[in-house]
């Protein structure tokens, strides 16, 4: 277990990014992102401390790998992966998109502007039942394999490596397990003979028991700790660094205000040098911040929180509703070029 993270502090946009850039006052972290300052928590005598350090005292700062260079992606923009859900119980989509449905589905996002597809086909939902691996195969990989000619890249959403395995046989060219690798012990293993790039989210427990109140001493340190351990087991496993992206797993034994603290202090995550995926989407802290307003209605809560995790140096937006969110992407990006 770690207990130093140092991370960027002091985060800058647009014009005024480029301006202390240029006068070595700032380091570029992200797509229209510059910051300052560095921050340090340290976890001392049970508590954690923070303090804040000028920019010059974590030398050798290198922004993080890309590992989705490699497939063609843009490295100077935020990226939006588009979700298609082939299961017949997701919380906000579920039952829409099976089969044929699924694949169309999957065209309208590309057209819409998708970087990436995300195909899942097991509900994680709060209380979800598990799929077997059969199953979950025989949703996905139809799909996967009529959508792998789309033009973008696809993720499989799964915590299986015989379904990580099928998946990428069918046309998936990139990993994205809400367990990090935890769920299935033959993932890790798998994934290291295997060269695409692994989405780890950070969760604890499983989606039956996950939010049976969730508590943290300080939740920023302890997701940010706990990635760490899953990236450090992945590499043990033989997964290289630079293939792996991290994921505070919104909604994943969280309460709201875990969600929040996540959402706001995300830029902590950047301590682990690797590019962050943010997945807010239609998710239930938005509801229960709007007078439980159910799934379809929370799409403007779901703007708002991605682009606060664009200003805090998200890479990946991972969202239901493509062309509104590449719509709040451009607007960003307009606002932040450096
Ligand atoms: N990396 C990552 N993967 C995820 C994330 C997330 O935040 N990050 N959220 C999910 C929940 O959304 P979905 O619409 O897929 O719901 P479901 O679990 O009910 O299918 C499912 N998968
Ligand atoms: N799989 C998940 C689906 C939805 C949520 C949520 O709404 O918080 C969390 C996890």
């Amino acid at each position: 277990m770690i207990d130093e993270q140092i991370s960027p502090l002091g985060l800058v946009r647009g014009a005024e990014a480029q301006a202390l850039i240029g006068a070595g006052l700032a380091l570029a972290l992200a797509p229209g992102l510059a910051f300052t300052r560095h921050a340090r928590a340290r976890r001392a005598g049970g508590a954690v401390h923070r303090d804040i350090l000028p920019l010059d005292a974590a030398p050798g700062y290198t922004p993080p790998a890309d590992p989705l260079a490699a497939l063609g992606l843009p490295g100077e923009r935020p990226l939006v992966m588009g979700i298609v859900n082939v299961t017949p119980d997701s919380f906000s989509d579920g039952g829409r998109f099976q089969g044929a449905a699924g694949v169309q589905h999957a065209e309208r996002l590309v057209a819409a502007g998708a970087d990436i597809l995300d195909i899942g086909g097991e509900s994680t939902r709060p209380g979800s039942a598990e799929v077997s691996v059969q199953e979950e195969i025989d949703r996905v990989c139809p799909v996967i394999a009529a959508a792998a000619p789309f033009g973008v890249p696809v993720s499989v959403d799964t915590r299986k490596a015989a379904v990580m395995q099928a998946a990428l046989a069918a046309g998936a060219t990139i990993v994205n397990d809400v367990s990090a690798l935890a769920f299935d012990p033959a993932a890790a293993p798998y994934l290291a003979t295997i060269g695409c790039p692994v989405i780890l989210m950070h969760t604890r427990g499983t989606p039956q028991t996950m939010q049976q109140d969730p508590r943290y001493g300080d939740v920023l340190f302890e997701v940010v700790a706990e990635l760490a351990s899953s990236c450090a087991l992945a590499q043990a496993a033989g997964i290289d660094r630079g293939r792996l992206i991290v994921d505070p797993g919104i909604g994943f034994a969280k309460t709201v205000a875990h969600n929040l603290a996540l959402i706001d202090g995300l830029h902590a995550l950047h301590a682990l040098r690797l590019p962050i995926l943010l997945g807010v989407s239609r998710k239930s802290f938005i509801g229960r911040l709007n007078g439980d307003i159910p799934a379809d209605g929370r799409l403007p809560g779901s703007l708002a929180a991605a682009m606060a995790g664009l200003d805090r140096g998200a890479r990946i937006l991972r969202v239901h509703d493509v062309a509104e969110t590449v719509q709040a992407v451009t607007i960003w990006r307009a606002l932040s070029v450096l």
